[in-house]
């Protein structure tokens, strides 16, 4: 049963929406509206004529028009974002068209970076109600909540869930992360397809450990500090067993989790139920797509790269994993690949002697001490009260009193050929850490990953000036060409929406039992396969403007990958049609009276 007074019926061109709404109902569900787009029939059918002007627009560019107008008219970013959702609120096709017609423009202010924006001030914007508010203090509740999204059990393809620990770069941001569910779910849509029906977004109230929200009387979530352990798993698993129960057949997604907590949370699940982690998975594949196209640029083989990833967490390890499994699958056995990654965080160059204060994940990666036991160590001003990412990491910081191998002198040692930035720490990709790598290496690969825009390592800007247009450069957020010696730089974002999307599209439409490493590589494999163009200054990814076709292109190696790993519950003659089959767009249908 679904709550809706809507279901769209039939398939390809005969798609059509059925109502038992009427009147003001109509006009009032976002869903069902299409404003003056309603034809003389259906205002009579539906009981609307009267209650729209006069003038029946044939199709959405009218609307189009009226509504970009509306958008620029709004001052500031987190205006034309408020905006845009209540433009939602009022017409999701709308919505939608408009996001498609201007992907390039609007996404960064839907998505990455504005969301991050939209997230701090949460209690000041919100406006309506969009998703699912579980909490760790009522966990007996959870199936209830959920039950009142009004969904049956073949409705939702999708949920998103976040606890709001690690949003983008910026922290703990409690409930308001709702928005990150939000916002990546509104990417889901835009960039592949994924109807807007079929999706929950979901919070996960954990508490929040963000003293700014706590001394907020506007915050809205609860508050009191993040809970941890047992009953925070406990919370999780209520959840995962509320979702499987009432949506049996939906995609599991885990958003900005913390490092402690991200890591558990998929290994648990992912070998039984149809679940990702975006974070770690989507951003190790997507950066795997853009290394496919730079490594083979770079002329060096893969298993002569070395890699340096400065910020060890979720994202900065799962990229290190995939990373490692590729390497091992051209020869190499896996602790040699292992050996080719070098991981260095707050504590400077990761290493075997610290190996007490390091997470499970991170301890492979960890170097022989006595291999880097001559390397010069650096002082650094740490508080001893400052937050810290994980709990040994206080007791580390007690032992780093030496100093730590830092960034530079890493770089200096180990001459990488491959740099990636998932630290959060804006700037730490310096001049002299840069000029330094580029005068070893022929093509250095730098990406810095940190979002939103502000906490990036570096710009590409000063990258392709440091490496003197060498560099082969991608980043987390959107950045403008950059103009070099009469050379053009396209900058390929490296950013998990361009993975993300294809990859539930395709789960979604081959219905996958589980997400394997194999259907992320072939995701990897199709974004890289959708930019081949190796001149200079040419992108290593595709661009966002074709995101559609990009996650399509994913979407339907992941369906082959599915039935050829016999993991694909859905019977598919003909994966292009079945995904073409899943897709929704925004375009008005019919709608008809019943
Ligand atoms: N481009 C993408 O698609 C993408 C995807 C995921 C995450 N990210 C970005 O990567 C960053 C990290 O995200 P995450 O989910 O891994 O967070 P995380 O909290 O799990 O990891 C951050 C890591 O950086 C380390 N760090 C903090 N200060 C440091 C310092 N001074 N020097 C070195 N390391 C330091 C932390 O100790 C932690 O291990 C964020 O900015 C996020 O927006 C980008
Ligand atoms: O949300 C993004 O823009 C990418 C990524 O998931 C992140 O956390 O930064
Ligand atoms: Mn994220």
């Amino acid at each position: 049963m679904v709550a809706r007074k809507f279901q769209i019926v039939g398939a390809g061109a005969d798609r059509k929406i059925q109502t038992t709404a009427r009147g003001y109902e109509v006009l009032r569900d976002p869903g069902l509206n299409k404003g003056t787009a309603f034809t003389k029939a259906e205002r009579q059918a539906l009981q609307i004529d009267g209650l729209l002007p006069p003038v029946v627009t044939e199709d959405l560019a009218p609307q189009l028009e009226r509504a970009y107008a509306a958008y620029h008219e709004a001052p500031t970013d987190l205006d034309k974002h408020i905006y845009l959702w209540r433009l939602h609120d009022n017409n999701v096709t709308l919505f939608y068209a408009l996001l498609q017609e201007h992907l390039l423009e609007i996404l960064p202010v839907v998505y990455d970076p504005v969301v991050g924006e939209a997230i701090e001030h949460y209690s000041e914007v919100f406006t309506r109600p969009r998703g699912i508010y579980l909490s760790i203090n009522e966990p007996e509740t959870v199936e209830q909540k959920l039950a009142n999204f009004g969904a049956g059990p073949g409705d939702i393809d999708l949920l998103v869930a976040s606890d709001a620990e690690a949003i983008l770069g910026i922290g703990d941001w409690g409930t308001n992360g709702v928005d990150i569910a939000i916002g990546k779910l509104a990417v889901y849509t835009a960039a592949a397809g994924i109807s807007p029906y079929r999706v929950v977004p979901v919070i996960l109230d954990v508490g929040t450990d963000n003293e700014k929200l706590l001394n907020d009387p506007l915050y809205l979530g609860y508050r009191h500090g993040r809970t941890r352990g047992k009953a925070y798993d406990d919370f999780i698993d209520a959840y995962v067993t509320a979702a499987r129960k009432l949506f049996p057949k939906a995609l599991l997604h885990w958003e900005d989790f913390g490092s402690t907590n991200a890591r558990r949370i998929i290994n648990r699940y992912r070998g039984t139920i149809p679940t990702f982690n975006d974070d770690e998975q989507g951003t190790g594949a997507i950066v795997v797509a853009a290394l496919l196209n730079a490594v083979r640029r770079s002329g060096t083989p893969w298993a002569e790269q070395r890699v340096v990833v400065y910020g060890a967490g979720t994202a900065g390890a799962g990229i290190a994993d995939q990373i490692r499994d590729h390497i091992a699958s051209q020869g190499l056995s896996k602790e040699e690949a292992t050996r080719r990654i070098w991981l260095v965080d707050e504590p400077g160059l990761l290493t075997d002697d610290l190996k007490d204060g390091l997470l499970d994940y991170q301890l492979p990666y960890a170097r022989p001490h006595a291999e880097v036991a001559d390397l010069k160590r650096t002082r650094v001003e740490t508080d001893p009260n400052a937050e810290t990412r994980w709990p040994e990491l206080a007791a580390l910081r007690e032992k780093l009193t030496n100093g730590i191998i830092d960034l530079a002198t890493t770089v200096d040692a180990i001459k990488p050929t491959i740099l990636i930035g998932t630290s959060t720490k804006p700037g730490s990709f310096t001049e002299e850490i840069v000029r330094n790598l580029a005068s070893h290496v022929e093509r250095p690969i730098i990406f810095p990953l940190s979002n939103p825009t502000a906490l990036h390592e570096a710009t590409p800007a000063h990258l392709i000036e440091w490496t003197d247009g060498k560099v082969l450069v991608a980043t987390g957020a959107p950045f403008d060409d950059v103009e070099y010696k009469g050379v053009t730089y396209k900058i390929a974002q490296a950013n998990n929406a361009a993975l993300y999307p294809g990859v539930g599209l395709g789960v979604i439409t081959a219905r996958a039992k589980i997400v394997t490493d194999e259907i992320l590589f072939a995701a990897a494999k199709a974004v890289a396969g959708q930019a081949t163009d190796d001149t200079l200054g040419a992108s290593l990814l595709p661009s966002n403007a074709d995101l559609r076709t990009t996650s399509s292109a994913v979407a339907v190696e992941i369906v082959r990958t599915a039935i050829n790993q016999g993991i694909a519950e859905a019977k598919i003659d003909d994966p292009v049609e079945a995904v073409r089959e899943t897709q929704w767009w925004p375009v008005y249908l019919p709608v008809e009276a019943v």
